[in-house]
C-alpha cells in the first residue's frame, strides 16, 4: 500500500482514553501511529478485522495493548478505542458503532463502559427499614423515538430507561456521544421535548440526508470531532498541556468557524461558550484561505491590551508563527491611536482613562464654581452624545438624539452642557491630555476619510478601465488601500460607536469582511450601540453558541439568577436572551459566606484560600468592588503567607501568586477557583448608584444593569467552583441565591 494515502484519525473521547494510559503505552502509541501511516499491514501491527464485524479492526500497540480502528474506506482509518489486549475480544458483542442519523457524525459507544460507569454512580443499597419506594425513571415522560429525533445514540436506549439518579446520568454522560450527554441533561433539567429539538438538537442537526453507510462522507462533518494531526496527538500523549479546544470543535462551533459569510457576521452566546475559541479558529481559517505573504492581511482585535495578550499566546497555541506573522493583533483602543499618530506624527499628547476625565471634568466644575452638574452626568453627555455623534456645533447639539440618556434636558440647559463641553475639550488640549473616546472618535473620522479616498481611486481605476491613476495615490506613494482584508473581534459588546465606524472604513465591504463575537450579558461599559446604524449589517449572518465549557451547570444556574428581569440586546436594536445555555459539567453548588463586618470577611477568606493547598495559585481568583479592598485582601492573605498579584489593566503586576482585583478586571478570564468578595449591598451596586434611583431614573436603570453584568461576569470565569462573601447585608442581587428567610 502507497504510505502516502494512509490517514490515520483520532476520535473525540478516544483521546480522553489515551490520557488515562500509562506513559510507556502512550510512547507507544505515538511510535504506533507512525508506523501505521506509514504501512498498515507491517506484520508488527498485527492490524487483523473483528470477528463478525466488517469494519472494526485491531492493531497492535504493544504487548499489552491494542487499539481499536474503523476502517472507514481504502486507506482511512479512525481510532476509536485503546484498549487492553484481553479486554477487546471479550465484548465484541458490546461495541458499538454507527452514523448518527440526526447530526451525520461518526458515534462510537462501549455499552460494557458506559453500564459500568453507571454502575459505579449507583446509590449502594439502603436497609430495608419501611417499604421501599420504586425510584422513578428520568426519562419515563420522553419515547424511544423521541429520542432518537433528539439524535440519542440507538445503543444507549437501554441504559436510559434504567437511569434513576443524576449521579447515573452523569456516569453515563462521561462515555456517551457529545450529542446524547447534551440532550439529556438538558431533559433532565426539565426542558421539553420542543426545546430540546430547537435549541439543543436543531443547530448540529446536518441539512443534506444521511446516508448511514457512508463513514467516509460522516468522517467529513463536523459532528465527527476528530483530530488528524501529529502535533495534537503528540500533545494529547504528553497530557497535561493538551488543549482539547484547539483540535475538537463542537459541531455548531465549527460550523461557524468554516461558513462562507455575504458580509459582516456575529456569533452570541453566554459565558464560556467558546466565542473567543471561534474567534480564534476563524482567524486560522481566514488565513489558510488568503495566499502566501508577508503581510498581515487579518486584524484580530478585543476590549484591551490583557486580553489582546491572551488571544495572541492562544494563537500562537493554535497555529504556531507562520498563523501569527499574518495577523495583526491589536487591542481597540491601541489601534485608535496608531491611526491618529499616524496622521498627527509631531503630537505627544498624554491619553488618559476614565478615571482621570472624571478627575479632569470635577476640578474643572470646582474651578468654575459649577455646582448645577455633575462631573459623571457631563462626561456621559460629552462622550456619547457629543463625541459619539461626532456632534461639532451648538446648533447640531440641540439637535442631537439623546435616546438612552435618561433625564430630559431643557433648551436652556443644552446650551450651558455644550459651553462646559467646550471649555473641557480646550482645557484638555492646553494640558496636552486626549481621553480614549476622542481618540476613537478621531480614528473614525480619519479612516472613513481614507475610505472616501480608497472608494474615489476605485471610481476613477473603474472608469479609466482597470487602469491606475499614479497621482491619486498617497502622498507616501504607497498604494493606498484598505487596511485589512479581514478583520475578527472578540469582546464585541464593550466597544464605542467610535471603534465600530473606524474597523468598518478599515475593511472593503466583501464577503467574509467583518466577524464578531461577544456577549451583551456581559457589557460592562455602557457602550450600546446599534451596528445597523454604523454601517454594519449583520442581518442574517447571526448566530449563538450555547453550550458552556467552562461553567458548571450549578454556578450557571445561580448567576443566570443575578440577570433575571433584565433585557438584553444583539448589538444590532433587537432583543437577545440566553435561551439554551447549558453546561455538561457538573460540580457543588456556590457557596455563601456572610461575616460580621470586612475584617471578619477578610480573615475568612484567607481561612478558605489556605485551605485549598492542593490548588496552584495562579488557578484561584479573587475579585472585590474596588482597588482598595483589593490592596486590603492582598494584605490579609500576606499575614498567613499567601502571595496575591494585582491584576491591573494590563494584566497581572509580575511574579506568582493568587490574583486579585476588580471585577472589572476578569472580563475574558478564567480559574479553576473563584472567589466573590463583598458582595453586601451598598458595594454592589454602589451605593452612588443607588442614590441616582430618585434623580435619574433612566441613568439608575442602566447603572444597576451594568453592576449586574459585572456580577454576572465576575461569577462565570470560575471552572470549579465560586464562594461568594460579603459582611453586613447581602447585595439585593444575591437575593434568588440566599435560603428562604
Ligand atoms: N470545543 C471545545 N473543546 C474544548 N474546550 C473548549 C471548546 N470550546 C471552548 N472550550 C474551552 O471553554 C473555555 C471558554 O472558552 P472561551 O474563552 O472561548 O469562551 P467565551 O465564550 O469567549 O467566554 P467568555 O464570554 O466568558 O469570555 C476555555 O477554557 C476553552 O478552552
Amino acid at each position: 500500500m502507497n504510505s502516502t494515502s494512509v490517514t490515520l484519525r483520532l476520535l473525540d473521547k478516544a483521546d480522553k482514553e489515551i490520557l488515562k494510559l500509562p506513559r510507556a503505552v502512550k510512547g507507544a502509541l505515538y511510535d504506533f501511529q507512525h508506523k501505521f501511516k506509514a504501512n498498515p499491514q507491517a506484520t508488527g501491527l498485527q492490524l487483523k478485522q473483528l470477528k463478525g464485524d466488517n469494519r472494526l479492526w485491531s492493531a497492535r500497540i504493544n504487548d499489552d495493548y491494542r487499539a481499536l480502528l474503523l476502517r472507514l474506506a481504502d486507506g482511512d482509518w479512525l481510532i476509536v478505542s485503546v484498549k487492553h489486549r484481553k479486554e477487546v475480544y471479550e465484548n465484541l458483542d458490546r461495541l458499538t458503532y454507527g452514523v448518527n442519523q440526526i447530526t451525520g457524525g461518526i458515534e462510537y459507544v462501549d455499552l460494557q463502559v458506559v453500564e459500568e460507569s453507571v454502575l459505579r454512580k449507583a446509590a449502594p443499597p439502603q436497609p430495608p427499614t419501611t417499604a421501599p419506594r420504586q425510584p422513578e425513571p428520568l426519562f419515563g415522560h420522553i419515547t424511544d423515538q423521541q429520542l432518537t429525533d433528539l439524535g440519542v445514540a440507538e445503543p444507549l436506549l437501554p441504559v436510559i430507561r434504567t437511569l434513576t439518579t443524576e449521579d447515573q446520568l452523569l456516569g453515563l454522560i462521561e462515555y456517551a456521544p457529545q450529542l446524547t450527554g447534551e440532550v439529556l441533561l438538558w431533559l433532565f433539567d426539565g426542558k421539553s421535548y420542543e426545546e430540546v429539538l430547537e435549541q439543543v438538537t436543531a443547530p448540529v442537526a446536518t441539512p443534506e440526508p444521511v446516508d448511514t453507510e457512508d463513514f467516509q462522507a460522516a468522517a467529513q462533518r463536523p459532528a465527527t470531532m476528530v483530530t488528524t494531526t501529529d502535533d495534537a496527538l503528540r500533545e494529547a500523549l504528553e497530557g497535561g498541556s493538551f488543549g482539547r479546544w484547539k483540535v475538537f470543535l463542537h459541531p455548531a462551533q465549527a460550523k461557524l468557524v468554516e461558513r462562507d459569510y455575504s458580509g459582516p457576521a456575529r456569533v452570541g452566546g453566554g459565558p464560556g461558550t467558546g466565542k473567543t475559541i471561534v474567534a480564534l479558529h476563524r482567524v486560522k481559517q481566514l488565513v489558510d484561505q488568503l495566499p502566501p505573504g508577508r503581510t498581515k492581511p487579518v486584524l484580530l482585535t478585543t476590549y484591551n491590551k490583557n486580553l489582546a495578550a491572551d488571544l495572541r499566546a492562544r494563537l500562537l497555541e493554535l497555529g504556531g508563527e507562520a498563523l501569527l506573522s499574518r495577523v495583526d493583533i491589536s487591542h481597540v483602543d491601541q489601534l485608535a491611536l496608531r491611526v491618529v499618530r499616524e496622521a498627527e506624527p509631531g503630537s505627544n499628547k498624554q491619553t488618559i482613562d476614565d478615571n482621570q476625565v472624571l478627575r479632569e471634568w470635577r476640578a474643572m466644575l470646582d474651578e468654575l464654581d459649577e455646582t448645577g452638574w455633575d462631573a459623571e452626568f457631563l462626561h456621559e453627555e460629552w462622550t456619547q452624545v457629543i463625541l459619539g455623534q461626532a456632534v461639532v456645533s451648538r446648533t447640531e447639539y440641540f439637535r442631537a438624539r439623546r435616546a438612552g440618556r435618561g433625564r430630559n434636558i431643557t433648551r436652556a440647559e443644552r446650551a450651558d452642557i455644550w459651553q462646559l463641553a467646550e471649555k473641557f475639550t480646550q482645557r484638555l488640549d492646553r494640558l496636552g491630555r486626549q481621553t480614549w473616546a476622542q481618540v476613537a472618535e478621531r480614528a473614525a473620522r480619519l479612516e472613513m476619510e481614507r475610505e472616501q479616498r480608497i472608494q474615489a481611486i476605485e471610481r476613477q481605476r473603474a472608469e479609466a478601465g482597470g487602469l491606475d491613476n499614479i497621482h491619486q495615490q498617497d502622498g507616501s506613494a504607497a498604494w493606498l488601500r484598505y487596511r485589512y482584508r479581514h478583520i475578527v473581534v472578540d469582546e464585541a459588546q464593550d466597544l464605542r460607536p467610535g471603534h465600530w465606524k473606524m474597523l468598518r472604513s478599515m475593511v472593503a465591504r466583501d464577503r467574509n469582511d467583518l466577524f464578531l463575537v461577544g456577549d451583551t450579558h456581559q457589557r460592562i461599559y455602557n457602550n450600546q450601540v446599534t451596528l445597523g446604524s454604523l454601517g454594519i449589517n449583520i442581518r442574517g449572518r447571526s448566530a449563538k453558541l450555547t453550550l458552556s465549557y467552562r461553567t458548571t451547570r450549578q454556578i450557571l444556574e445561580k448567576a443566570l439568577e443575578v440577570l433575571e428581569g433584565e433585557s438584553f440586546d444583539d448589538l444590532d436594536g433587537n432583543s437577545e436572551t440566553l435561551a439554551g445555555y447549558r453546561s455538561v459539567l457538573s460540580g457543588g453548588l456556590p457557596e455563601l459566606h456572610p461575616s460580621a463586618d470586612w475584617a471578619a470577611e477578610r480573615e475568612a477568606i484567607a481561612e478558605l484560600v489556605a485551605a485549598w493547598e492542593d490548588i496552584p495559585l495562579e488557578q484561584i481568583a479573587i475579585c472585590v468592588p474596588t482597588n482598595e479592598m483589593a490592596r486590603e485582601v492582598a494584605v490579609t492573605l500576606a499575614h498567613v503567607g499567601i502571595r496575591a498579584v494585582e491584576i491591573g489593566p494590563d494584566g497581572p503586576r509580575g511574579g506568582e501568586g493568587l490574583h486579585i482585583g476588580t471585577m472589572f478586571r476578569f472580563k475574558g478570564l478564567e480559574y479553576q477557583r473563584m472567589i466573590i468578595a463583598g458582595v453586601s449591598e451598598g458595594l454592589v451596586p454602589r451605593q452612588a448608584v443607588l442614590q441616582l434611583k430618585s434623580t435619574d431614573a433612566l441613568r439608575y436603570r442602566r447603572e444597576l444593569l451594568r453592576a449586574r453584568s459585572l456580577l454576572f461576569v465576575a461569577a462565570t470565569r470560575s471552572r470549579d467552583s465560586l464562594a461568594i462573601f460579603w459582611h453586613g447585608a447581602p447585595s439585593r442581587f444575591l437575593t434568588p441565591l440566599l435560603p428562604p428567610t
